[in-house]
């Protein structure tokens, strides 16, 4: 079984920038080489480069779009996140809905630059919808649950279930994310025992006073 996957995104969260971007990015180096999970950051556009270059850790964008080189203004090129040193990126967040066809182009323009796709659903039929456009990961949230502070583990375990079901039926090469108000150990163990393969989460560890020790607590019953 591959390594537990923790990817915490710092949206534009004010408390993941900057300086506080690079402090979340030393706790994830930290409890990543403790554990052995791989925990990945997603900071704003701006910070790829400086966390990739000083951190050893999966560096993702929050976004790409599926546009190549030439007369676009204000898109994000996927040449560019991977020169900054992105190792992948997340499609279709919630906060960041794509059609279809560019969720798929995405994929497909992930996938040439040796990108790692995470694309983010909302329930289990997306949830198959996107396997079949063959991503690396298939990340569901239930959106009325982002930012709640209620961990979808524990509010709605049968939206994991049904999408890790509908996902392996689809394309069992895909793997499986699952993520809103994830918070603690026992969230992620649900998840885990649920058959992903890890979460994707904000907040808890973004607003948190002492991001480190989150995160070890996310990974405390692995
Ligand atoms: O990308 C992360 C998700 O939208 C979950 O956010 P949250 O952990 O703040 O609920």
């Amino acid at each position: 079984m591959d390594s537990p996957f923790i990817l915490v995104n710092l949206k534009t969260y004010q408390e993941g920038m900057g300086h506080n971007a690079r402090r979340i990015a030393v706790a994830a180096e930290t409890v990543s080489r403790e554990s052995g999970a791989v925990i990945g950051i997603a900071p704003i556009f701006t910070e790829i480069r400086p966390l990739s270059q000083h951190h050893a850790i999966p560096v993702y964008a929050q976004h790409i779009d599926a546009i190549t080189p030439g007369a676009h203004t204000g898109h994000i090129l996927p040449e560019a996140v991977r020169s900054a040193g992105a190792s992948g990126t997340l499609i279709n967040h919630s906060e960041r809905r794509l059609t279809l066809a560019d969720i798929d182009a995405c994929i497909q323009a992930a996938r040439r630059l040796n990108l790692e796709s995470v694309v983010c659903t909302n329930n289990d039929a997306t949830s198959a919808a996107a396997a079949a456009l063959k991503p690396d990961y298939v990340a569901v949230e239930p959106p009325e649950l982002i930012g709640s502070g209620v961990s979808v583990s524990k509010a709605d375990p049968g939206v994991i279930e049904r999408s890790v079901n509908a996902v392996r039926a689809v394309n069992p090469d895909v793997k499986v994310l699952t993520g809103a108000g994830i918070q603690s150990g026992e969230c992620v163990k649900i998840a885990i025992d649920l058959g992903t393969c890890g979460v994707l989460l904000a907040s808890s560890v973004v607003k948190a006073e002492d991001p480190e020790a989150v995160l070890r607590d996310l990974v405390s019953l692995l």
